[in-house]
């Protein structure tokens, strides 16, 4: 298991986002999040790495554990955890930086000044994010140079690059034209070997082609947890049904 909710409570001022959120997220896999507009994903995604925290009146009940440590205790230095669960949002936002910057940036942060390092850990992360062989001739180029879709991967090598153990994808396809969708899709399936994957889509063909595990959220609820063969093609919850097969949402 790699992380837990427990009894996990969201509130924006004094709406409440979240209700009563319980769920085991394995190790080594894809979860998705589906439900309609509004209903917390991405609130919730967020969550993980206390994204929410900057957000003015927002508050949080219950715990998230990462690894059995509680996410919100005290003792958790927040870079620590952002290191740790990294995440990937709707558009690509790579800095106004060459390539490899981007890519060593976050090593950097750290305190590496090796360039044997570097070098080695920017080539590995661009592998990793199925990127080398496009931008291999052109490092020290800027990364605004890039396609969307290539700049996706990129923010990709970027997140992995620290070595995290999560990673958050909050619809990282959704700017993304078919192919670059379908590329950023194989490399998911890929790096859920080394990483355990959290990801918000919209579209439901997407969260049953990638993930292993799917929620399905409404109201600020979690309706329905499972495998995502079962909860597509027999969710034992009527909304879910409903979602599926389109009848609302
Ligand atoms: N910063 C915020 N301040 C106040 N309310 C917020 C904030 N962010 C989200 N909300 C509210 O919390 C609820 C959940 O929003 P959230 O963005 O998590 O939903 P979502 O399922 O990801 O939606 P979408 O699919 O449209 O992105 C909504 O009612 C939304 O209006």
């Amino acid at each position: 298991m790699c992380i837990e909710t427990r009894d996990l409570n969201l509130f924006y001022g004094a709406k409440q986002a979240l209700y009563d959120i319980n769920m085991q997220v394995p190790k080594n896999r894809v979860t998705a999040f589906i439900g309609p507009s509004g209903c917390g994903k991405s609130t919730l995604l967020r969550t993980f790495n206390r994204m929410n925290d900057l957000v003015d009146g927002c508050r949080v009940e219950g715990e998230i554990l990462l690894d059995k440590q509680n996410i919100f205790d005290r003792s958790v230095d927040i870079t620590d955890l952002r290191q740790r669960v990294g995440m990937v949002f709707q558009k690509p936002n790579p800095f106004p930086k060459s390539i490899y910057e981007n890519v060593a940036y976050g090593l950097r942060l750290q305190g590496q000044k090796s360039k044997r390092v570097l070098d080695e850990v920017v080539e590995q992360s661009l592998r990793g994010a199925a990127l080398w062989d496009e931008v291999k001739d052109r490092l020290h180029d800027s990364a605004l140079g890039l396609s969307g879709g290539q700049q996706q991967r990129l923010v990709i090598a970027r997140a992995i690059a620290v070595q995290p153990e999560v990673l958050l994808l909050d619809e990282p396809c959704s700017a993304l034209d078919p192919i670059s969708t379908l590329k950023v899709e194989e490399l998911i399936h890929e790096l859920k070997e080394q990483f355990t994957i959290l990801i918000v889509t919209h579209n439901m063909q997407q969260a049953a082609r990638v993930s292993d595990y799917t929620a399905f959220m409404y109201l600020g609820k979690m309706v329905e947890y499972g495998d995502t063969d079962t909860l597509f093609t027999n969710p034992s919850n009527k909304q879910t049904e409903d979602y599926i097969t389109g009848r609302y949402g």
